[in-house]
């Protein structure tokens, strides 16, 4: 796999941390995900292939280890507030010095600079100081969150794991790690580059929600089936627009013009009246295979039934029938290698990292009975 051999230390957070450690587990790397002791369930929901060491980092035995589990590793993710690093003495400044190949990786809403800094705050946070959120929802409503997307994951775990793979392949050549200031609010805003630089080609000029592209055009919009499932429709080139009038019966010199925009929300009723008509299968025999555009909009159990999916083998089943994506994209020689078995238990890895990092059975003993660190080995087997 294309990270094998690249050692990554995660403290554990909500959300986007933890997705950028599986993203590098699922491509090869060997993920450690530092718990708190004294807590009883993991909430790293996206935790596969990582394994867990649980530490105090409270007492100051519990920065040492901390220290020397980064001194071996090539990287760090640490998803807590500007400064909370610093005050536990396991700044950049203190773990660069020990190991100055180690990429230490700040993932955060605001970044380590600017007012908001040390402010605590979500998704919905980041995404409304990015300026998107502006952009996105109905005509006439309130702006609309689409989930936790776009900030935390898009904006946050995947750019900063981003980052992270630069990192990696700069430090091939000048031997040295450094430091990602991986903000969500910028990250978002990155992501959504297209929206600023396609601003002066009129895709934005109207009102929130009456744009082409955010569900102000018909021929880019769900509609409702007769069986109340939804078709997605996004036919925006004229020959596609074509087949998706074909496809739904109607007679081209019965309609207004594709772009007159005045029309819109005369034709958006006719194609909801149509759409209304035949179920989702119905609709998907009469489009699959064409290009007009249109698909059946599939929920998360569904997916997998799809045919095209099925073909490709998209999605996976772990140990315990658990459905998720199979990793993306692709690679052709070296793979991701997803693991299929069960979430780590906090504590789970504990005594065999630290035995793998050197520290003898003895020293692990008395950490353990000082509380410094958590077994939980034994639940693990049961
Ligand atoms: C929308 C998403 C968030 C969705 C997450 C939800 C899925 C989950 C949120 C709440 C969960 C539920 C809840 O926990 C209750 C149940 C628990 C149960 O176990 C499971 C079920 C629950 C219902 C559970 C279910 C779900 O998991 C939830 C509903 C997001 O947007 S995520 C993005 C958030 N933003 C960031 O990540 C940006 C950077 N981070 C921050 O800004 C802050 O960390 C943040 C997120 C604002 C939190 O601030 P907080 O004050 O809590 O922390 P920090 O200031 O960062 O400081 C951390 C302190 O912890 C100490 N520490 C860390 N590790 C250790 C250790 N190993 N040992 C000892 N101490 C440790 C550290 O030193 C800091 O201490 P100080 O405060 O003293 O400096």
């Amino acid at each position: 796999m294309a990270l094998a051999g690249i050692r990554v230390i995660e403290l554990a957070g909500l959300a986007p941390a933890p997705f950028c450690g599986m993203l590098l587990a699922d491509f090869g790397a060997k993920v450690i995900r530092v718990d708190r002791t004294k807590v009883s369930m993991a909430v790293d929901t996206q935790a596969r292939g990582k394994q867990s060491v649980a530490l105090n980092l409270k007492k100051p035995q519990g920065v040492v280890i901390l220290k020397r589990l980064c001194l071996q590793s090539d990287v760090i993710i640490e998803p807590f507030r500007k400064g909370v690093m610093e005050k536990l003495g396991l700044g950049p400044e203190d773990l660069l010095k020990e190991n100055p190949r180690l990429i230490y990786a700040r993932l955060t809403g605001y970044g380590q600079s600017g007012s908001y800094a040390k402010s605590a705050g979500h998704d919905i946070n980041y995404l409304a100081i990015s300026g998107l959120l502006s952009m996105l929802g109905r005509s006439q409503e309130k702006p609309y969150a689409p989930l936790n997307l776009v900030a935390d994951f898009a904006g946050g775990g995947l750019m900063c794991a981003f980052g992270i793979v630069l990192a990696l392949l700069e430090r091939t050549r000048s031997g040295k790690g450094q430091v990602i200031d991986a903000s969500m609010v910028e990250g978002a805003a990155y992501v959504g580059s297209f929206m600023w630089k396609s601003q002066n080609i009129g895709l934005w000029n109207r009102a929130r929600g009456e744009n082409m592209l955010d569900g102000g055009a018909p021929f880019y919009e769900t509609y409702r089936t007769l069986d109340g499932q939804h078709m997605a429709v996004g036919a925006i080139e004229p020959q596609f627009y074509q087949q998706l009038i074909q496809g739904l019966g109607l007679d081209p010199d019965d309609l207004p013009d594709q772009m007159s925009v005045s029309d819109w929300p005369e034709l958006k009723k006719i194609f909801t009246e149509v759409f209304a008509t035949k179920t989702l299968a119905e609709w998907s025999q009469i489009f699959d295979g064409t290009d007009a555009c249109v698909t059946p909009v599939l929920s998360l159990d569904t997916v997998l039934t799809h045919p095209h999916n099925q073909e490709r083998g998209s999605f996976l089943r772990d140990d315990r029938g658990e459905l998720s994506p199979r990793p993306a994209p692709v690679l052709s020689r070296t793979p991701a290698g997803p693991s299929l078995s069960r979430d780590p238990l906090i504590g789970e890895h504990t005594r065999s990292v630290l035995m793998e990092y050197g520290f003898k059975s003895a020293d692990i003993e008395q950490l353990l009975s000082d509380g410094i660190v958590e077994c939980n080995e034994a639940k693990a087997r049961l």
